[in-house]
């Protein structure tokens, strides 16, 4: 399980003293994470949710109150930071920084439907029509400078016949980097994967985990989405679902000509970049009781992007 940092209930108590929600009734590791420490917390006044930070650098954490702020007050289902009663939202729990959220209603969805897809098609533009006007600005730490400078290393780890498809990925990053980035630009969720929204039946109620949020191409954010959502598994994309999701995006925010036509790349781009840090994470943390998630899906959805069918849904 995922919690790295266990905790006593007697520290707990002590940290969300300020808050003035009530006193501690229980609390509970969650062990579905993967990068940090997260527990379930019912406190008199409500049930929250406590993260503490294990990764990435401690300077982000502004950034990341900052957006969800920001979304929240756009009326996004996302979790945000609770300020104590002093006004702080982020503090310090057994040495790591720590932050208190509400806990959203929903559970993951395993098996999306196109309703789902439809539902986190509209989500995604929502968030970058809340941003795009303002982003608040953070460079991806897996973006794709990370991917070239990470790709060679990581070539040493995988086997000769799965060398070319790698080799040839990282070659399209260095050949497109400039358009790619250049595309219209919002705040990104940069994983908005299935084990990162929660659904109360058929209506989404919380994206959460946006500790990959960064600013870039809104493309970019769509590509990672459909790429977990869209895929069956062969790694091949599923029609229905793709232009379900793909719709809804476009009913809210229209695409553009250039998003149109780099849209196959930005799908291989963001295979890459899961595939590349999936196989850092599995190296890293093998024989851990840490939940590594497979690389081998990412190289066979990669794979079956060589040649893709379905075309971003953009009126001439
Ligand atoms: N605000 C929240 N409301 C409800 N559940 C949450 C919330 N935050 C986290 N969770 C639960 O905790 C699990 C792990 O959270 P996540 O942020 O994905 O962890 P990690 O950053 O370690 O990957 C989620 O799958 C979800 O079940
Ligand atoms: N959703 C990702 C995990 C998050 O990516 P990371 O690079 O921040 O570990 C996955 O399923 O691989």
């Amino acid at each position: 399980m995922s919690v790295f940092t266990p905790l006593e209930r007697h520290e707990l108590e002590a940290f969300v003293e300020p808050y003035g929600l009530g006193r501690l009734l229980d609390f509970q590791g969650i062990a579905e994470g993967s990068e940090n420490s997260n527990f379930f917390v019912s406190l008199e006044q409500g049930e929250f949710v406590l993260t503490l930070v294990e990764r990435g650098s401690a300077d982000d954490l502004p950034f990341f109150i900052q957006l969800l702020d920001v979304l929240h007050a756009a009326d996004l289902p996302v979790p945000y930071a609770l300020r104590t009663t002093d006004g702080k939202a982020l503090r310090k729990l057994a040495e790591k920084p720590a932050l208190l959220q509400p806990r959203l209603p929903g559970k993951h969805v395993q098996e999306p439907n196109p309703h789902h897809c439809t539902e986190v098609g509209k989500l995604l533009a929502r968030l970058h029509l809340a941003t795009h006007d303002k982003p608040l600005i953070r460079r991806s730490d897996r973006g794709l400078d990370w991917m070239l400078d990470k790709g060679p290393d990581v070539a040493l780890l995988l086997p000769d016949e799965q060398l070319p498809l790698l080799r040839d990925a990282l070659a399209e990053v260095a050949k497109y980097k400039a358009r790619l980035l250049d595309l219209p630009a919002a705040n990104l969720h940069a994983d908005l994967f299935r084990d990162n929204a929660l659904f109360d039946g058929p209506h989404l109620t919380g994206v959460i985990d946006f500790y990959n949020a960064c600013s870039g191409p809104m493309l970019y954010d769509l590509a990672i989405a459909v790429n977990d959502w869209c895929s069956k598994a062969d790694g091949q994309l599923d029609a229905h679902l793709t232009q379900a999701l793909l719709a809804a995006y476009a009913s809210l925010r229209p695409f553009h000509a250039a998003e149109a036509e780099l849209w196959p790349i930005m799908l291989r781009v963001a295979c890459l970049r899961f595939w590349l840090s999936r196989l850092i994470a599995a190296q890293a943390f093998a024989g851990q009781e840490v939940l590594i998630h497979d690389p081998e899906v990412f190289h066979q959805r990669l794979l079956a992007r060589k040649h893709v069918q379905i075309a971003l849904p953009f009126a001439l």
